[in-house]
């Protein structure tokens, strides 16, 4: 099957959005350009806003960046395969991202087995192709009605997703594995998400472990429940209200348990012996004998049932320029700019940089490149820079520091602006902790 790239016209969501009374979107990943042309016309013509995808990479981009209400999703996209394996992995990494996604298969030379076998791995629907347009758009709207009625059933239960109940960012813990490392992360993550067990995700500053800890609890039998971070760069306050107000249905993120003060610790191993608590999920950037000289024994031995330690960046190898492309589609969207693609100059700097503040910083410099860059191709000079966390110490060129200083401060202002000046919500979508951003607004005036 071709490798057809989207159409300029696809991947925005058209204008017509808001035509079906509560605003569906459907995201269409198909690597034939004509079908998902012709598709996304009909569909648009019955007022359904389109997002289109040429294959499963580009979809979980779209659907980082994208309110998507329902997946249309071909199965084949290697030229000539018939047996659906890929459909299939991407049906699995939809759904552990939002389990909730009504995703509908579409099966052509595949057949009925494959179309069971989807079923089975959690889609909602399928529909053989070719299609009757009216068969189509009658699977869509009763994937969307299931779908709807189940967001309203859960809807007293809680938030189910930050701390302050707010919703959270499309992308937030948005997962991309490119090598065999991440992949075997995110199938132990998995496996113990639909668990009670404690899990403990450790390494060093932005490599995923929030990201990861979000996964599992969107994975868990929790997930109705509210996801309350307690981290004690929000203050010990903070940390102690949410703390005394968790009960049974929620999930305890305690991030950063090395950090935290033996007064602290004392409060949440009191909270956690009291029992019927909530599941336990932390984080620390150093694991073992560390993190046994900083935290009570009775303490560690609840949260780390499981411990799930992720690699950084430097060592991942061609997983760097996997999640590269991912963050170029995703700020391309989220920017309302033309794609951006690496040239393989880029591609090899990137690889050869030691990023100290691991995918973070990798996601920063996409997001300045997507902006800045003034090609479509990038150049190395387009994702040189300082990462978000190097506060100064990978300095640039003193020609580019004025320009990149000015990127910062747009991109901040941006997020800010976006999240309604709220800058919990705007830290946690730059994928930086409240602190930090404060440091920056402060360092840019803002
Ligand atoms: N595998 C991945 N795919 C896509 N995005 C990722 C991946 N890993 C991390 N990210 C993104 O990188 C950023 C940093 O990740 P995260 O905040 O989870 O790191 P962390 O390990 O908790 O960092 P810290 O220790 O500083 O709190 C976030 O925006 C997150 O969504």
């Amino acid at each position: 099957m071709s490798q057809a790239p989207s159409s300029p016209m696809e991947p925005a969501v058209d204008s017509t959005a808001g035509q079906d009374p509560e605003g569906a979107c459907i995201l269409f990943v198909d690597d034939d350009a004509d079908i998902r042309q012709a598709t996304a016309l009909l569909l648009r013509r019955r007022g359904f806003a389109v997002v289109g995808a040429a294959d499963p990479g580009e979809a979980l981009s779209v659907l980082a960046a994208t309110a998507v209400s329902v997946v249309l999703l071909d199965l084949n996209y290697t030229r000539g395969a018939t047996t659906g394996a890929e459909g299939l992995e991407c049906l699995r990494a939809l759904l552990a991202h939002d389990p909730g996604l009504p995703v509908v298969v579409v099966t052509g030379h595949s057949g009925v087995a494959i179309a069971v076998a989807a079923m089975r791995a959690g889609a909602a629907d399928f529909v053989m192709k070719p299609w009757k347009n009216d068969r189509l758009v009658a699977t869509i709207e009763d994937a969307l009605a299931t779908h709807r009625r189940r967001l309203a059933a859960r809807q007293p239960v809680g938030a189910g997703g930050p701390a302050d109940g707010a919703a959270a960012p499309a992308d937030d813990g948005m997962m991309i594995a490119g090598c065999a490392q991440t992949r075997d992360v995110l199938e132990r993550a998995d496996r113990v998400a639909p668990t009670q067990a404690g899990v403990l995700l450790t390494g060093p500053a932005g490599v995923g472990k929030t990201a990861l800890a979000r996964r599992i609890h969107r994975l868990s039998a929790q997930r109705a429940g509210r996801l309350l971070v307690l981290d004690p760069r929000l203050g010990e306050d903070t940390v102690a209200v949410r703390l005394a107000g968790a009960d049974a249905r929620d999930t305890l993120l305690v991030e950063e348990i090395g950090d935290w003060s033996p007064a602290l610790q004392d409060r949440l191993l009191a909270r956690v012996q009291a029992g019927g608590g909530a599941r336990l999920l932390a984080t620390a950037r150093e694991g073992g004998a560390a993190l046994r000289a900083s935290v009570m024994p009775d303490l560690l031995c609840r949260l780390d049932v499981v411990t799930i330690a992720l690699p950084p960046l430097a060592a991942r190898g061609e997983e760097i320029a996997v999640l590269a492309r991912h963050f170029l589609r995703l700020f391309a969207l989220r920017h309302g700019v033309a794609d951006r693609t690496l040239s393989p100059e880029a591609e090899e700097a990137l690889a050869a940089r030691p990023w100290p503040d691991n995918v973070r910083a990798l996601r920063q410099a996409m997001e300045r490149a997507t902006v800045m860059a003034r090609d479509a191709v990038l150049g190395v000079a387009d994702v040189a820079g300082p990462g978000p966390d190097a506060e100064g110490t990978e300095a640039g060129t003193p020609d580019a520091a004025p320009t990149l200083a000015r990127s910062e401060k747009a991109m901040i202002e941006a997020a800010l602006r976006r999240h309604g000046f709220n800058v919990s919500h705007a830290a946690r979508e730059l994928g930086l902790t409240r602190p930090a951003l404060y440091r920056r607004m402060a360092r840019h005036g803002l």
